[in-house]
């Protein structure tokens, strides 16, 4: 019996107005997370990753963009289906934190300076919990624990700056989860961190998730990423989504020419992309507000012919779960 997503995106479309025009960030975005599975949303740098997930947790507004089209659908802890587009923003808050929750890939400027980590944690489990202070500081403690900080007795007393980069992480994955969200939105969490801590926050993310059962959507730009932590993927390329499915299968049956370039480019390097950018495909992404008529990737691509460039392609199904926007998709090959 399939069950229902924990979450499920369609057709989502996310703009920005700017002085020079509309921003398209992301346009017929559609993807769903299994219930205590993860997905890696990746792509090169301005793809609309990040732009996605701020959509789902109703945060675009804050830096002028809006959500103008689709359905976010989240199966809420206790199983209800949430329509999060049609929340009232002051529901919105409390699904917020208890339903679903985000880290940042830099953890600093999530973190206020001023308040001890112990405080900040207790602040979100009292926020959402109703629990009594002391209750609050007890669990921040056991949150540290679980997130693999050493003595937190002691440490939930200490202030941002005193924490290395990498335990700045776990605490704000210590926050993240401190209300237990059915879903954890992780956005580059370890790409400012040094090799050996983001294989560490990986395990831990891996860890918790068998631990809570939560579902996560990880947000990178190193396909090498996807495939240590990821059940499902979905390739972004220029506001959309090009290809989606199984790890498995997409690994073994790459059927969009931009996913294949994307898999070239990971042996040797640890991120594959160099500053987020594609090294073995020419050329860059189009600007988004001159982007071509037909396929968006055809510029860089070596099957492109005519009636690429007429017509943008739609997401077709080329194998069970796996879904790809390429009209050559049978002719592609790793
Ligand atoms: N506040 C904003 N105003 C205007 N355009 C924006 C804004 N935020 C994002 N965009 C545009 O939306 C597009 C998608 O950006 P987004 O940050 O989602 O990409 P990304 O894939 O997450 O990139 P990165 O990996 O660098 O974080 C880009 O073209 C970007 O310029």
């Amino acid at each position: 019996m399939s069950e229902a997503p924990l979450l499920e995106v369609a057709n989502l479309r996310t703009t920005f107005d700017t002085p020079r025009g509309k921003v398209v960030s992301v346009e017929d975005v559609s993807f769903s997370v299994p219930r205590g599975k993860t997905l890696g949303l990746v792509g090169e740098s301005g793809s609309g990753k990040s732009v996605t997930s701020l959509s789902i947790m109703r945060l675009v507004g804050r830096g002028g963009g809006q959500v103008e089209a689709g359905t976010i659908t989240l199966r809420g802890n206790d199983g209800a289906g949430i329509d999060v587009l049609s929340l009232p923003e002051r529901q919105m808050r409390e699904v917020r934190g208890r339903d679903m929750a985000m880290v940042f890939q830099e953890p600093m400027t999530s973190l206020d300076p001023v308040w001890s980590i112990g405080d900040q944690i207790a602040e979100s489990i009292r926020l959402h919990h109703g629990a009594s202070k002391r209750e609050a500081r007890a669990q921040a403690v056991e949150m540290l624990r679980l997130v693999g900080i050493p003595a937190p007795e002691r440490r939930v007393k200490d202030y941002p700056h005193q924490l290395s980069g990498g335990m700045r992480q776990r605490v704000m994955i210590a926050i993240a989860l401190s209300c237990r969200p059915g879903l954890l939105i992780a956005d580059e969490p370890t790409t400012a961190l040094d090799v050996t801590i983001q294989a560490q926050i990986l395990d831990l993310i891996r860890r918790l998730q068998a631990e809570i059962g939560m579902s996560v959507l990880f947000i990178t730009h190193n396909l090498g990423v996807v495939a240590e932590i990821a059940d499902r993927v979905a390739v972004m390329y220029s506001g959309q989504v090009v290809e989606e499915g199984p790890v498995a299968e997409i690994f073994a049956n790459p059927r969009h020419p931009y996913t294949v370039g994307l898999m070239a480019s990971i042996p040797g390097g640890d991120h594959g992309l160099k500053d987020g950018h594609l090294p073995t495909i020419g050329g860059a992404p189009p600007n988004p507000l001159d982007r071509p008529a037909g396929c968006r990737f055809a510029p860089r691509c070596t099957l492109a012919k005519d009636a690429c460039r007429a017509a943008g392609p739609a997401l077709e199904e080329v194998a069970p779960q796996h879904k790809v926007r390429c009209i050559r998709w049978q002719e592609v090959t790793r």
